[in-house]
């Protein structure tokens, strides 16, 4: 063929000839590299090592970068049956953090050798397989990292002039090793170690490893810091507290640089608009950034909870222990001592419940570089967050007690103690709730193993679902009202914070399964056992022996059933909400009496076919003539008190008030009632914080303030004294003096009477007077009070006995004893009264040492069964009320 006619037989068919050639050549390739693929799948996990070893031998000697490691990582997992698949989100997250450690790795110019000692794997602990002796660890053995890297630095550190080759023997450590620790979505733990420069714990001895063949040494198991995982698996909140909007913006901006990290984005929640109680459950790390007022503002509700619930016995002492926590204050220095006292405040108590501190308190000046201060403090809060080998529990913010302005005594519980006096401190693990090593003591200090891992996922699961349940069933039953604190200065409303009910569904199951009947949202009614027993013609309470109540006719009530104490003898079981002032929505006067009527009627219908039950004494009971405002709680506590009690009077139902002595103002404001007492606990500031455990501060302030303003009432007042054996009875002349402080015209003495307390009071038997005991410590009051009181009656079946003023002894005859249509009628009257105008005279079975014993000679008297007959007569019980 001419030359000619070959270019122009060329010039003819050059397309389909390049294409023909270009296709033979890719189809050469992929044979040769499903080849590959085959003999990869055979290969051990050493080869695979050796195969990407080489694939960056390659990649070196063609002047590449390497490629990325995690990318690797998961094409590795991809293959590698033993890795737990990982969601596509996780991948992603462990992406982020991978592609921005490795900058730093990259800026050292590693040599190939250097880069292949790298470790390369995202592990999960293999379950129940031992951990590998590093030095006789084969290459192909799972290598689970640590997060304290014990492995060889490989020689990266060393110096220029350091031409050695192999271990460095610890010399040139240094402390940058990156560890990112994740959470799969379904909650398993994953270890990213991605190390941009050294390891940090050299390989000196003999467990170098620097001859192995990948050049890592895997160590101790994976661990993590439990008290990251909430950051991890669900955003953090942000709460913060503002008027003039410098709090908002700085939790914008730590939002910010937490997105900025890869990790969830944080939920900004102004502190008004957060129910307080849901800190109790709250397991979120929580940050706060508080500004500092002295005026009304943002914080006060959340401040005064926090107060209230740290000084509240009744809540458990660790009651924020799923917490963790942050403060941040802003303040102005040149408010002085006042410098973010508030946010200081908030940070201490926070601590004090029981919640995590994961970095300490900061502040920022107003007066200064505020903005300053709040970014270097940002930046190490989450430098250290981030930081898996950092203990995230710092040291909590003790004030001394002359800080809080109070007393040691009164602070006594800060902290805890064991029996020496020592103060005991809680691993984090039982701090968490979580399993402890060898029955309560961890050995390796605040990690917990991998394996345990699996303990934390479900309880968080557990903890998260919990929570759902309240709060749904919390969003049911709440009626919420809003609650104005104020204006900002341009003139804006400052957001209402919501106000809650004060009985919670988890309180309302506990008090109906106690035989409440709960009224509207803060009120409760219950039959008592005396009421049962004048229905069936057995006898009544003291209150017949002293005033003459017949107790089928008695409504035992209370307006509210939260108080100010923690009484150690008290009935409630230290269930019911405590706080220093009313916080609650407020339910209507008259729908509370109402209901409780209604709710005490529909009780009563219930005992109609109980065996003895006297139908003469069922009719009457319909028509309830007493109310006892001494069920529970503090019934003057409530803001409509007065009016409710003026509803009684207008139905000629008596009211009997019992006060605990800590609201003196309510006590003066108080309008007649018919008889007006006031618990007197103890007679000495230490035994009564030990006896009614008070919420206020200046409990004992308040106890004498109230004994003042009852003896300034003119009404028929009573003392009440409840005798616990150990507690409260010595200390007689005390007792006198308060008598003689409050001049009530009676004072009840009676024995504390034994409901099978929890363990919250540490009350038992022993400490349940005997009739005797309260006569001698009756008769000794007595003598030390000399003239004008003598003892008047009793009711030996409650161990009660009544000391009278002599006011009310005529003629040798006792009028203890109350004329209650003369008392509607004093009321309706509108003319001013004592209660020398209504009293009435004293039966002589009621006398003490009459030998009735206080007990009506017209009822039967009723001797306890034995146990096989009180089996029945309660199954027999059980099945009336049933078919009721
Ligand atoms: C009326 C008023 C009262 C303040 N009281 C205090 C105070 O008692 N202690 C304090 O440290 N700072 C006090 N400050 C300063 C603020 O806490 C400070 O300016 C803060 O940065 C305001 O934050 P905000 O913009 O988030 O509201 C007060 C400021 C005002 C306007
Ligand atoms: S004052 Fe009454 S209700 Fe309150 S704690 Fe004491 S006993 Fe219980």
């Amino acid at each position: 063929m001419s030359s000619s006619s070959a270019l122009q037989l060329w010039k003819e068919y050059r397309i389909p000839l390049v294409c023909m050639a270009f296709a033979i050549a890719t189809l050469s390739i992929i044979l040769s590299n499903k080849e590959k693929v085959n003999s990869n799948t055979n290969n051990t996990n050493e080869d695979k090592e050796n195969n990407s070893d080489s694939k960056r031998d390659k990649d070196a000697s063609e002047n590449k970068e390497p490629p990325n490691e995690v990318e690797g990582i998961v094409q590795d997992m991809e293959h590698d049956p033993t890795i737990p698949t990982l969601s596509p989100a996780a991948v992603s997250r462990v992406m982020d953090h991978a592609t921005a450690e490795q900058k730093p790795y990259r800026h050292q110019g590693l040599k190939k050798e250097e880069f292949r000692k790298l470790p390369k794997v995202i592990r999960k602990k293999p379950k129940n397989k031992k951990q590998a002796d590093p030095v006789t660890t084969s290459a192909s053995a799972p290598i689970v990292t640590s997060s304290t890297v014990d492995g060889c630095c490989g020689g990266k550190n060393k110096p220029a002039g350091d031409t050695s080759t192999g271990c460095c023997g610890g010399k040139y450590k240094n402390e940058n090793n990156h560890n990112n620790t994740m959470v799969d979505d379904d909650g398993n733990i994953i270890t990213a170690s991605v190390p941009t420069s050294t390891v940090s714990n050299g390989c000196g001895g003999h467990a170098c490893a620097c001859s192995s063949t990948n050049g890592f040494a895997p160590t101790a198991p994976a661990k993590i810091d439990p008290l990251l995982l909430p950051m991890l698996t669900e955003p953090m909140k942000v709460f913060y507290s503002t008027i003039t909007g410098t709090a908002k913006l700085f939790a914008q901006e730590l939002a910010q640089s937490v997105a900025s990290r890869g990790l969830p984005e944080p939920k900004l929640i102004d502190i008004v608009d957060y129910d307080t109680e849901d800190f109790l459950s709250e397991s979120s790390l929580c940050i706060f950034i508080l500004s500092t007022y002295n005026v009304e503002g943002p914080n006060d509700w959340f401040l005064k909870w926090l107060e209230d619930t740290r000084f509240d016995w009744r809540v458990e002492r660790e009651s924020l222990k799923k917490l963790k926590f942050s403060v941040f204050g802003l303040g102005d220095s040149a408010y002085g001592d006042e410098f973010c006292n508030g946010p200081r405040s908030a940070d201490k108590w926070l601590g004090q419940l029981g919640a995590q501190r994961v970095w300490p308190f900061g502040e920022g000046d107003k007066n200064g570089d505020q903005g300053g201060a709040f970014k270097q403090w940002n930046d190490a809060l989450l430098e250290s967050l981030l930081d898996p080998n950092q203990s995230h529990v710092h040291e909590a913010y003790f004030s001394s007690d002359e800080e809080d302005g109070a007393s040691a005594s009164e602070h006594d519980d800060d902290g805890e103690f064991d029996e020496d006096g020592q103060a005991v401190k809680k691993t984090k693990e039982e701090k968490l709730g979580l399993p402890t090593i060898d029955g309560g003591s961890t050995s390796e200090g605040d990690m917990v193993d991998v394996e345990d891992m699996g303990n934390v996922a479900r309880k968080i699961r557990q903890a998260k679902e919990d929570k759902a349940l309240d709060e749904e069933a919390y969003a049911n039953q709440k009626v919420r009202a809003k609650r104005m604190i104020g204006e900002t200065k341009d003139g804006r409303a400052i957001k209402p914070r919501e106000v809650r009910e004060m009985v919670s569904p988890l309180l309302y199951k506990s008090l109906t399964k106690q035989g409440y009947k709960i009224i509207g949202t803060h009120s409760g009614v219950k039959i008592c056992r005396w009421t049962k027993a004048a229905l069936r013609g057995r006898g009544f309470c003291y209150k017949h022996s002293f005033y003459g109540i017949q107790s089928h006719l008695c409504m035992e009530t209370t307006p509210s059933l939260a108080c100010a104490n923690k009484c150690v003898f008290c009935w409630r079981h230290h269930t019911n909400p405590v706080g220093t002032e009313w916080r609650w929505k407020v339910d209507d006067p008259e729908f509370i009496l109402e209901g409780a009527l209604e709710n005490h009627y529909g009780m009563l219908k219930q005992l109609k076919g109980v065996p003895g039950v006297r139908a003469d004494r069922f009719v009457e009971a319909t028509q309830v003539k007493h109310c006892a405002l001494s069920l529970v709680g503090e019934p003057i506590f409530y803001p409509h008190i007065n009016e409710f009690v003026k509803l009684l009077h207008k139905k000629r139902i008596s009211s009997f008030l019992v006060t605990n002595a800590q609201f003196p103002d309510a006590i003066a404001s108080m309008d007649p009632v018919t008889q007006l007492y006031v618990s007197v606990d103890a007679s000495t500031k230490e035994s009564l914080k030990k006896i009614d455990r008070p919420l206020f501060r200046d409990f004992w302030e308040r106890f004498l303030d109230s004994l003042d303003a009852l003896g300034r009432k003119g009404q028929r007042t009573v003392y009440r004294l409840t005798l616990v054996k150990d507690f409260n009875t010595d200390e007689i002349a005390n007792y006198v003096e308060l008598i003689r402080r409050g001049q009530p015209d009676f004072i009840e003495i009676k024995g504390v009477t034994y409901c099978g307390y929890g363990g919250a009071s540490g009350l038992t038997m022993a400490n349940v007077p005997y009739h005797t005991e309260v006569v001698r410590f009756v008769e000794l009051i007595q003598e030390q009070l000399g003239a004008g009181y003598e003892i008047a009656a009793e009711h030996a079946h409650s161990c009660s006995i009544l000391v009278a003023s002599t006011k009310f002894k005529k003629d040798g005859k006792w009028y203890t004893h109350i004329d209650y249509d003369k008392f509607f009628d004093l009321v309706e009257s509108g003319e001013k009264f004592t209660s020398l105008d209504y009293m009435a005279e004293t039966p002589s079975w009621a006398y003490f040492g009459a030998p009735e014993g206080g007990f009506d000679p017209e009822e039967t008297r009723y001797f306890r069964k034995s146990k096989e007959q009180r089996k029945a007569e309660r199954e027999r019980q059980q099945e009336v009320e049933m078919q009721a």
